[in-house]
């Protein structure tokens, strides 16, 4: 069904596309939107990443219209709701995309193949076609004409945070890149680059980056630390509390807002700032919580990350969607009938050092999947920068997704490529932290710790807080939330 495209590159050629990385200081975006002014853009798809993009571009002062398969026309659906709703000219491929000068493919990437395969050749001799996610041309080696440019504009973040972020007057996180085998007219890091400034993406930090490291290291955030990890960790924790007796109400209540709020500390200060904001014998036994889990999950995060190289990960992925879907609709369902899922929050009061004080594990599985996920990324040849955005910097704004809505706004706000590695992983990280949750009593969930004296050893203490400050993704970390100094805070 595939024609792997990475698979198709010498070993030397791969691990250069890999280590393709460099950040951009916003010193280089003296043009602004510049190269896309006078051009008509025109966005296939009204979802996530479609309408928050569109909607960034418009107010960056460019001309986006959209266009949608007739049938989402004809019957009005939730996309033509969206674009209309918000003022954008709508109508079909043929109407549109001959066009356009700069055509955004913001379908899911289940979709693109059909999706382009349909409009290009609708497309206008020597236009460009852009994606944010790089899937359809690395995992299916979609072969695109060869006098269209293709370039990526990927935001590391959910679209509605892309959207939420510019307005506060930020942006996110985003990869740039540019296909080198569709660059005829050597106009697509330009244009990229003014995407990237439309998005509100140059304020937060532009990574000018390869469509191949862009695959490996989203493929592997979002399934392990981004999605997997808070959904394993939101169902173990809430069944955990409930079986020791703790409110359901307040269970609940703990996990769907706790992402969020420990995770802020994360996003300012990095994995050191979590773990300070415990008190000195919390700070020791989360560290020690997620050296544990370390040590017991990281043949997953290997296997997660080499399953993503080889291409194992997305051929099975490929299988189940030629097969309707039946793993992720069946993985979906069962997470709708969890008990977390089915347990609203209780009407409760939890002030926002409680949420650390009482949520320890929480910390340390957020620590030991940020780790992990930015070890395993680095040790596969991802460059720091990316493996810094795709574990560290995106797990807050996925933790807002939770705070939302639980895992469903989690699971619908991310791409099904996302979704279904989620679920892949939480299937497989469930049983393997059977016997160490059997030790977990509520002194690290749902109570916190009972101590009249809140003594810790010195030379302990010290030894953890040079361990925290000593890991790698706390120095790229330290660096690149320099260059963000603008950011909002949320929490
Ligand atoms: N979700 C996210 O936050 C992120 C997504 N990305 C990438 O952005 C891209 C878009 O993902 P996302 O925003 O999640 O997608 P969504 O699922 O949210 O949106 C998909 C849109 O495409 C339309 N669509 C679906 N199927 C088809 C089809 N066969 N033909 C034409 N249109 C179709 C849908 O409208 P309708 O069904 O009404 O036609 C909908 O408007 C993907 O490449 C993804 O990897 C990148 C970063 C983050
Ligand atoms: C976290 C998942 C993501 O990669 C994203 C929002 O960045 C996605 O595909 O949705
Ligand atoms: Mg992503
Ligand atoms: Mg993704």
């Amino acid at each position: 069904m595939s024609n792997n495209y990475f698979n198709t590159l010498p070993l030397r050629e791969q691990l250069e596309q890999l280590a393709k990385c460099r950040f951009m200081d916003i010193s280089e975006f003296p043009d602004g939107v510049e190269a896309l002014k006078g051009k008509k853009i025109v966005v296939i798809g009204c979802g996530a990443q479609g309408l928050a993009q569109g909607m960034n571009l418009r107010d960056s002062g460019c001309d986006v219209s959209y266009t949608l398969r007739a049938a989402a026309i004809e019957e009005k659906r939730q996309s033509w709701k969206s674009a209309t709703e918000n003022g954008f000219v709508v109508g079909t491929y043929e109407e549109l995309i001959p066009t356009a000068d700069v055509v955004l493919n913001l379908t899911p990437d289940k979709q693109h193949t059909p999706v382009v395969n349909a409009v290009m050749p609708l497309m206008k001799e020597g236009a460009c076609l852009s994606y944010s996610h790089g899937f359809n041309i690395v995992e299916e080696g979609m072969k695109i004409r060869e006098d269209l440019t293709v370039i990526m504009v990927a935001p590391k973040c959910p679209g509605s945070e892309v959207r939420n972020e510019y307005v506060r007057g930020f942006g996110v996180p985003t990869l740039i890149a540019v296909h080198e085998d569709n660059d005829p007219k050597g106009e697509g890091l330009a244009l990229a680059k003014a995407y990237a400034v439309g998005t509100g993406g140059h304020k937060a930090g532009v990574l000018m980056s390869s469509f191949i490291a862009e695959v490996k290291s989203d493929l592997m955030g979002e399934q392990t630390i981004l999605c997997g990890m808070l959904q394993t960790g939101s169902l173990l924790c809430f069944d955990k509390m409930v079986e020791e007796g703790i409110d359901a109400g307040y269970a609940s209540k703990l996990i769907q807002f706790g992402w969020e709020t420990v995770t802020e500390a994360l996003k300012y200060g990095g994995v050191t700032n979590m773990l300070d904001r415990l008190s000195n014998p919390a700070k020791i036994k989360a560290y020690d919580l997620s050296e544990e889990l370390k040590v017991i999950m990281r043949p997953l995060y290997n296997k997660h990350q080499d399953d993503i190289i080889d291409g194992t990960f997305s051929s099975t992925m490929m299988t189940d969607w030629a097969n309707d879907d039946v793993n992720l609709l069946g993985w979906r369902a069962e997470t709708a009938e969890t008990a977390f899922e089915k347990t609203p929050a209780g009407d409760v009061e939890i002030s926002e050092q409680e949420y650390f004080d009482n949520g320890i594990l929480m910390v340390a599985m957020v620590k030991a999947g940020v780790e992990l996920a930015f070890e395993t990324m680095t040790a596969a040849g991802i460059i720091a920068d990316s493996a810094y955005y795709e574990s560290l910097h995106e797990t807050p704004l996925i933790a807002n997704t939770i705070a939302r809505k639980k895992l469903y706004e989690m699971n619908a706000t991310i791409s099904d490529t996302a979704e279904y590695g989620c679920y892949l992983y939480n299937h497989a990280c469930l049983p393997l932290l059977a016997d160490f949750m059997k030790d977990i009593k509520t002194d690290v969930i749902g109570k916190g710790l009972d101590l009249e004296d809140t003594g810790v050893d010195n030379a302990r203490l010290i030894e953890v807080n040079a361990a925290l400050r000593a890991h790698p993704v706390e120095a790229i970390g330290t660096t690149l939330r320099g260059h963000m100094a603008d950011m909002k805070k949320i929490v």
